[in-house]
């Protein structure tokens, strides 16, 4: 992993060609919805095993069938709380779970509005009780403005006090990390790769487009949902 030495606990995996392969497939827009969430599931799998290398391990004894010898045991890695943050986390999470099979998982729905105000709307959250030993991760492929993020760790606060708060995205612009940097100084942002700004809009540039649309489609105008119905 890379340390952007623009922040304190900022790293993106720009130094692993194999996650900037998966990484470019997301971004080439020819890319379907399938492989795009197989490639989100790849990077969480890799990424949650890089992030392993940051965690505390316990060291103990150990009986081969030959001799004593001292091992490793998962200490951090037991103590593990996922946050996923629809819609597009949840591919990047079932990757991060398969390093971290024994972490507990909440869900929190979150969406962005419109440029300038990029207002949140979250009103689905549901957060098992956080331990002062674990470590908490919060997943978001899109570190755009900040403000998905910085919303939902207002609202973590008041799920209790972890070890370390880690947030794991895909790609984040300058102006995002920023943000969440200002409000969160002690948060650690682990991204595939640092990207180079936003547009007008809020996206980020060069980006892979809107990551949720990307995953599962274009989402309906939910006013036009109850007439989807008389359409059969
Ligand atoms: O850093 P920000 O400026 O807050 O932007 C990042 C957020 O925007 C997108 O979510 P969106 O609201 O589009 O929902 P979706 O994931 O369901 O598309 C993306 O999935 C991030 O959650
Ligand atoms: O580029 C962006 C920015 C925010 N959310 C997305 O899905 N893509
Ligand atoms: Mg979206």
């Amino acid at each position: 992993m890379k340390k952007d030495t623009r922040w304190e606990g900022v790293y993106s995996f720009e130094d692993s060609p194999f996650l900037i392969e998966t990484l470019s497939e997301l971004r080439e827009q020819n890319t379907d919805n399938i492989a795009f969430r197989k490639g989100l599931v790849r990077l969480g799998r890799y990424m949650g095993y890089e992030l392993t290398k940051t965690m505390d391990f316990d060291e103990l004894e150990i009986e081969t069938p030959l001799e004593t010898t001292i091992g490793l045991a998962g200490k951090d890695r037991k103590n593990i709380l996922i946050i996923s943050v629809l819609r597009v986390a949840i591919p990047l999470m079932e990757g991060l779970i398969k390093t971290l099979e024994s972490a507990r998982v909440g869900i929190v729905s979150a969406s962005r509005g419109p440029a300038p105000d990029f207002d949140i709307k979250m009103d689905y959250i549901k957060v098992p009780k956080l331990k002062e030993e674990d470590t908490l991760i919060i997943c978001d492929p899109m570190i755009a403005t900040g403000s998905t993020l910085i919303s939902v760790m207002k609202e973590l606060e008041s799920c209790g006090m972890p070890k370390r708060i880690i947030i794991v995205g895909v790609i984040g612009a300058p102006e995002g990390i920023e943000a969440i940097k200002k409000e969160y100084p002690n948060v650690e942002i682990y991204i595939t790769q640092m990207d180079r700004e936003l547009n007008k809009k809020g996206y980020i540039l060069p980006g892979l487009g809107d990551a949720g649309d990307r995953a599962f489609g274009e989402p309906v105008k939910v006013s036009l949902l109850p007439q989807m119905h008389n359409l059969e």
